[in-house]
Order: C-alpha cells, then structure tokens, then sequence
C-alpha cells in the first residue's frame, strides 16, 4: 500500500511553475532515492511531502487521506523531515533529545536517547556538551536522532550527508539502513551523493519538475 501518494501535483510560485503534475507513490516499505540536476524540483517533493508547502493543484494522500484534511501536527509526527546542517535547539544536545517527548507530552526516555547515540558511535558524556561545541558531523548525527526518538512512518532526508566526511556518512547510512530495515519505516532521500546514488533500493530522477523515465 502507498503510503505517500502523489496524485497530479502541480507546484508553480507565480508564473514559475516549479512541479508539473506529478504522480509518484511511497510504498510502505520504499527506500527511495530522488536524484537529478540542481533546480529540477527534488527538495520542493520533500517539502510538500513534509507539509512545509502545499500543493497548487493536485493531491497529496497518506495512508490513503488526503493530507488536507490531516492535522498537521500528528501528520508531522508520522512523516519526518531532516534536513542539511540542521539547527539544533536549547543549550546541549540531550535538550534536543528530550524535545520530542516535550512536543508530545510524555515522558523523556532517556535510555531510548542514549541508545541512540550509541548506535551513531556518540558517547554519553556527550549529553551535556553545549549544543555551540559540537562539530558539524555530530549535530547531523544528534539532529538524526531527534527525528528518531518517536519512530515515524517515513522519513524524508535531503542531502543529509553533504559536507561529511567519509566516516560521518557512513555512521549515518547504517543507522538510516537499520532503521529501514529493522523498523519498516520509508525512507525519502534527495541526494548528490554518488555512492548513496550507486546503493539506492529504488531511484527517481526529477528533470524539469517531471519525473524522468
Ligand atoms: N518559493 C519559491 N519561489 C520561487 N522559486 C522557487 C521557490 N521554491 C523553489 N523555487 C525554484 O524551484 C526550482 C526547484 O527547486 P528545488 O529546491 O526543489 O530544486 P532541487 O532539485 O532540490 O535543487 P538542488 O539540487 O540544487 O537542491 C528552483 O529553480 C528553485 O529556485
């Protein structure tokens, strides 16, 4: 089943049109990886699956409804959106690892937040390490686990690893991978990155706001 479908999606900011009517479907399990030229349209496909814009004319479904009719903010909870050089919020990193729970209302579970960071080779002390200290590979890897807190249904991933290093990436992918595979969750990932491009499940490449075949 789709999780995410894309049915006749226009996205046009004045006379530009930016997205032309696009159908495109994120199954349930899809690993799928957006690629194409600077300009072609792949971040403006993420953001509209993450809710920050809306289409000018067509529909976007999840799970079937139309995301119109969703509330927004339990939609951003199921359909996660991590971005390039993320911010990271409050003074140190576990306050950014406790503001999922505080969105939510629940409990912090901080043995969730430090097997996380775990997982992407972060060692404990490194929760009260003030959010200004940390390196750019970090907070990649802290602003990751932050979406990862309260596992979502998809998550959306654009260019998270441009600008990282060798080692950086690959701490990344394998915690992306495992929770794709370990968790069911889809992932939507916008890359340049040729060795991701070269071990994508599934590929879409976006030319001219199209999906090009
Ligand atoms: N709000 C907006 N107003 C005007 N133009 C926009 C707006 N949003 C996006 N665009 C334009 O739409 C086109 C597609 O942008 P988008 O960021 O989706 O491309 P991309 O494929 O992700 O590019 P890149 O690989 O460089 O990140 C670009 O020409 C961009 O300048």
């Amino acid at each position: 089943m789709a999780v995410i479908e894309f049915k006749q999606v226009s996205y046009q900011v004045g006379d530009k049109k930016i997205l032309n009517q696009l159908d495109l479907e994120v199954a349930d399990n899809d690993y799928l990886t957006i690629v194409g030229l600077s300009g072609g349209g792949k971040s403006t496909i993420l953001t509209l699956m993450a809710q920050m814009i809306s289409a000018t004319s067509g529909e976007i479904d999840f799970q079937g409804q139309n995301v119109m009719e969703l509330d927004p903010v339990k939609y951003r909870r199921e359909v996660s959106y991590c971005v390039q050089r993320p911010a990271l919020f409050g003074e140190t990193v576990e306050d950014n690892l406790k503001f999922p729970a505080e969105v939510r209302g629940v409990e912090y579970n901080r043995d969730r937040a430090l097997e996380l960071m775990a997982r992407v080779q972060l060692p404990a002390s490194m929760m009260d390490q003030k959010v200004i200290e940390v390196s750019g590979g970090e907070r990649q890897r802290i602003a990751l686990l932050r979406n990862l807190m309260y596992l979502p249904k998809v998550l959306l991933l654009d260019e998270i690893t441009t600008g990282l290093d060798a080692e950086n990436k690959a701490i990344v992918w394998n915690l992306i991978r495992a929770v794709h595979q370990e968790e069911q969750i889809a992932i939507v990932s916008v890359t340049h990155d040729q060795q991701e491009i070269e071990n994508a499940e599934k590929v879409i490449a976006v030319v001219d706001g199209r999906i090009s075949r």
